[in-house]
């Protein structure tokens, strides 16, 4: 048994092998049957001694952008480290593969290791882009097409995934918290965890996956559920209520001090405490008693069943829209390439319980912003929006009455429990919502804590978190931006985690050189034809240290030197060429594996995350931007361009017309 079967026996998918932890699904039988059934045919017509190069890149960015994040690299290095066949790998395969596969074949793979493999790559969190490999790898032909799935694999989803958390965190902005909560929607375990991994390289803060945060050493955050809320209905059922002053020790009734401060805040909130929730209260007050100094509540749970019949008798409109079938469609992303207001669907009114609206938000400068009149609705949403809007004397739209006094419910539970805990000496941490509409929420709560702390003088209560989730994507985000918001971090799962946009980045791995002869695919679509032979890849830079362009030049060629013009040819357009004087050329290969070692000290998760943000800062603001951003130049040499087009006109098939 090796090191793989022991640690598999013994239960855990990821295992310390002393050297390196390893996701153990990540093994040489994770591939496609046809890179083993090739290995075999390669190695009946001898070509065990070939040598070959491969390209591992992709063709278009991911999620309409100009730009992806490279990941991944560390876990294909560690596959690199640890490929070999075990007994039980070439015993399996003599089961599976067609008969007749002659025994020494599989002695040939019991001894393969990837120790004549080299590989050069980019560095991981670096920017890259399309057609310009990320990965070049070199060695025993055999070997190197036995990798290609796995490296596949182990670099499309985590570099689509850090570009992803990416993008999600140059719309946020540096200031507000991300966190991934992905893990119940991931695809799978697998994809739940590399989720995890890859969003925090991507620029994310934390998890709420704890496997994540014990295997990658990512900080683990959360909030609690609605269950926990839900799972209390009244104040008799509080088990226990006291709680130890932080400061003199003694115990004191904490529930005594939340209803005693409700009281007083109803005026402050203009919520009766008999329209609010005693469950609610019961549930804060318990959740507090666990956790004083880290007392964060969800605060939009209250959901009373006699007040939705009464909102059903003041809003006939709306609850027979909802009946017949014209409820308005989920809405499209509005043409610009991000939703305004509600434009993402369900808020647009489908909810039996008034959470919907055509609100009116307050934006950051206090302008007055019509959020219905930028929103790409259909006529249908539009009236459903109107029928559930409240307008109040002085014109401005709010949510419907209803759903106001039942999120200030949860604001008054939790500012009473969080006044009690105060009185004891702990500071509550915030407030999680998790529907309705996040901006105008997050604005009203953000009032409510502005209120809350002049009236009861506590300072720290302007300075309370305010956390969002519920199917938020760049997007809403974008949308929120523009409406004005409170929001001090977002909790993001499906979205993120699965991709939605776009669920899958196109890498390839295409063979270029062989015995150190070229080769070259040609395609109808122009796009597709390969780069071939080996090559190195170079960022030019501008003066003002911003990325100018890619190049790609036959490994022959000298490098680009500073301060010298460089012809740079667009690959296939012939009239597309630039000269370019570059103030800083960055050389992009290093070699990361040689003669059977890692040849470069890894950076850590941490680091790598770092080198997302720097990586980033080079690339010009127009490359970056949601809405049709510009385009990266990639460019090849003169050199290379004559080459890949020689080769080109002697590799197409001259036709003839009849
Ligand atoms: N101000 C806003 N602008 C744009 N989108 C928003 C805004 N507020 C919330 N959203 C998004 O609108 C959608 C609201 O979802 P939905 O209509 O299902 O309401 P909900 O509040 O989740 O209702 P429920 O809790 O009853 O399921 C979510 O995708 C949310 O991220
Ligand atoms: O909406 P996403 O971006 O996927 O983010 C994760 C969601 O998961 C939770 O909801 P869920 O209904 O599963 O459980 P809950 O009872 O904790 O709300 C949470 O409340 C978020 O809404
Ligand atoms: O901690 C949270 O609030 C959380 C975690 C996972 C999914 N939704 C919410
Ligand atoms: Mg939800």
């Amino acid at each position: 048994m090796n090191d793989r079967e022991l640690s598999c026996s013994a239960g855990g998918q990821f295992m310390d092998r002393g050297r390196m932890n390893q996701n153990g699904v990540v093994q040489p039988l994770l591939t496609d049957l046809y890179q083993i059934t090739m290995a075999y045919a390669y190695w009946k017509s001898d070509k065990t001694d070939d040598t070959a190069v491969f390209d591992l890149f992709f063709r278009n960015n991911p999620f309409h952008g100009e730009f992806t994040i490279f990941a991944g690299l560390e876990e294909c290095l560690k596959f690199l480290d640890s490929f070999h066949y075990s007994q039980s790998d070439i015993e399996y395969l003599k089961q599976t593969l067609p008969e007749g596969i002659e025994n020494e074949f599989f002695e040939y793979l019991g001894n393969l290791t990837a120790r004549d493999v080299t590989l050069f790559a980019i560095d991981e969190g670096t920017v890259a882009f399309p057609r310009v490999p990320i990965i070049k790898i070199e060695g025993p032909l055999i070997i190197v097409q036995l990798l290609e799935t796995t490296l596949l694999t182990l670099v499309n989803y985590a570099s689509l995934m850090a570009t992803n958390a990416a993008r999600y965190r140059m719309v946020a902005g540096k200031h507000v918290k991300l966190l991934e909560f992905g893990l119940r929607r991931a695809q799978g375990p697998d994809g739940g965890l590399s989720a995890s991994k890859y969003s925090y390289t991507g620029g994310f803060d934390g998890t709420s996956n704890v496997l994540a945060g014990k295997l990658f050493n990512i900080p683990v955050k959360g909030t609690h559920a609605h269950a926990y809320i839900t799972s209390f209905s009244s104040i008799g059922e509080l088990k226990t209520r006291l709680i130890k002053h932080k400061q003199t020790g003694i115990m004191e009734d904490l529930l005594e001090h939340a209803v005693r401060h409700r009281q007083m805040l109803s005026h402050v909130l203009d919520v009766s405490t008999e329209e609010s929730s005693e469950g609610e209260l019961a549930a804060m007050v318990s959740y507090a008693i666990a956790f004083p100094d880290g007392f964060m509540a969800l605060v939009d749970t209250y959901d009373v069943k006699s007040r939705e019949t009464e909102q059903a008798s003041l809003e006939p409109k709306l609850i027979n829209d909802i009946k017949s079938d014209n409820s308005p469609p989920k809405q499209k992303p509005s043409t610009n390439g991000h939703q305004n207001g509600q434009s993402n669907g369900k808020i647009n009114g489908h909810k039996t319980n008034g959470h919907q609206n055509g609100i009116i938000v307050q934006s950051k400068d206090t302008k007055i912003q019509d959020t219905k009149a930028n929103t790409a609705t259909t006529a249908a949403a539009k009236t459903t929006t109107t029928a559930t809007t409240t307008t109040t004397s002085n014109g401005t739209a709010y949510l419907p009455k209803y759903v106001e006094k039942s999120f200030r419910s949860g604001l008054l539970n939790f500012s009473a429990v969080a006044l009690a805990l105060n009185d004891l000496g702990y500071h509550a941490l915030g407030i999680r919502i998790d529907s309705g509409d996040l901006a105008y929420l997050s604005c009203l709560a953000r009032e409510t804590f502005e209120k809350v702390a002049e009236r009861f003088k506590v300072p720290w209560f302007n300075k309370l978190t305010i956390v969002a989730s519920n199917d938020i994507n760049e997007d809403t985000i974008l949308s929120l931006n523009e409406q004005g918001h409170k929001i001090d971090c977002f909790g993001i799962g499906t979205h993120l985690v699965t991709c939605q946009r776009q669920p899958a980045l196109g890498c390839v791995y295409k063979l270029v050189e062989i015995n150190g002869q070229p080769r070259i695919k040609l395609s109808q679509d122009v796009e597709k034809v390969t780069m071939p032979g080996n090559k190195n890849a170079y960022r030019l830079y501008s003066a003002d240290g911003h990325a100018l362009i890619d190049l790609l030049q036959k490994v022959s060629e000298p490098p680009p030197a500073v301060g010298q013009k460089v012809l740079c040819r667009h690959p296939f357009q012939e009239s597309k060429r630039a000269y370019v004087i570059p103030s800083h050329v960055e050389s992009l290969y290093k070699v990361y594996w040689k003669a059977g070692k890692i040849c470069q000290q890894l950076p850590t998760l941490e680091q790598v995350r770092e080198k997302v943000q720097i990586s980033l800062k080079t690339l010009r603001n127009d490359h970056k931007r949601t809405l049709n951003p510009t385009p990266y130049k990639v460019a090849v040499s003169d050199n290379l361009y004559n080459f890949i087009h020689d080769l080109w006109l002697q590799n197409a098939p001259i036709g003839e017309l009849s």
